[in-house]
């Protein structure tokens, strides 16, 4: 598993002004091989047009494709997986969907969760929110450094820490044990997601 992994938000790459299929071009050509297509506002059909789109460009570059929230987009298109979150579809109906070929990520916000999810056969946790962010306005907690630390004790499974998470404090998260780190704003919110992706990799690597 890469130890970068790459949510997209098309809002925030419109900001940016790139389109998400560029930004998530641009990141797969600068090392990133794991990459979430996050849409909360399209339609089904949109979101799955878009997915066709995006799975090209990532079967180029031999990264994967996990799709947020919509287990039925990730099925028509053959995705490579689905991360839900504990708002969202049962991991039991998922990995009935899915099958057992595919990837699930779960989202965990607290040792609870994670207690929970470690007798479920999920791929990976995606532990949030590490920092505050502007990204997800409905986040739950601030775990911080030293909450995730703790958190990665007590998992069976790889761990994802997402949530605020930039060229500033990604060594710090990297040093706590985390199988990899998730990122949004800084990949999609920049002018270059190519040189972005490259210093959060060179970070992670010298960390
Ligand atoms: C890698 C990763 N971890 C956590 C999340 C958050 O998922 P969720 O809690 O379902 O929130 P939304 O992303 O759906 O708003 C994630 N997407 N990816
Ligand atoms: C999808 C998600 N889940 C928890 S925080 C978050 C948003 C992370 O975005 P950013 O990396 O810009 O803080
Ligand atoms: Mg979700």
């Amino acid at each position: 598993m890469s130890k970068l992994y790459l949510v997209t938000d098309s809002l925030i790459c419109q900001q940016a002004g790139h389109n998400v299929e560029y930004v998530v071009e641009q990141a797969c050509k600068a090392g990133v091989n794991w990459v979430q297509l996050r849409e909360k506002d399209l339609s089904i059909e949109d979101f799955i047009a878009l997915a066709h789109k995006v799975l090209a460009i990532t079967q180029m570059y031999n990264a994967k494709l996990i799709i947020n929230d919509r287990v039925e987009v990730a099925v028509a298109v053959d995705a490579d997986g689905v991360h839900i979150g504990q708002d969202d579809m049962s991991y039991t109906q998922a990995r009935e969907l899915m099958g057992y070929t595919k990837i699930i990520g779960l989202s965990v916000n607290n040792l609870p969760e994670l207690t929970t999810a470690n007798a479920l056969d999920v791929d990976y946790v995606g532990i949030a929110s590490i920092f505050s962010t502007t990204t997800k306005l409905d986040t739950t907690s601030e775990l911080g450094v030293e909450g995730l630390r703790s958190l990665c004790t007590q998992t069976k499974h790889s761990t994802y820490a997402i949530g605020g998470i930039n060229q500033t404090n990604i060594q710090q998260v990297i040093q706590t044990g985390v199988t990899g780190v998730a990122v949004v704003s800084a990949i999609c919110g920049t002018a270059s997601p190519y040189d972005a992706t490259r210093t959060l990799i060179q970070l992670i690597e010298n960390a």
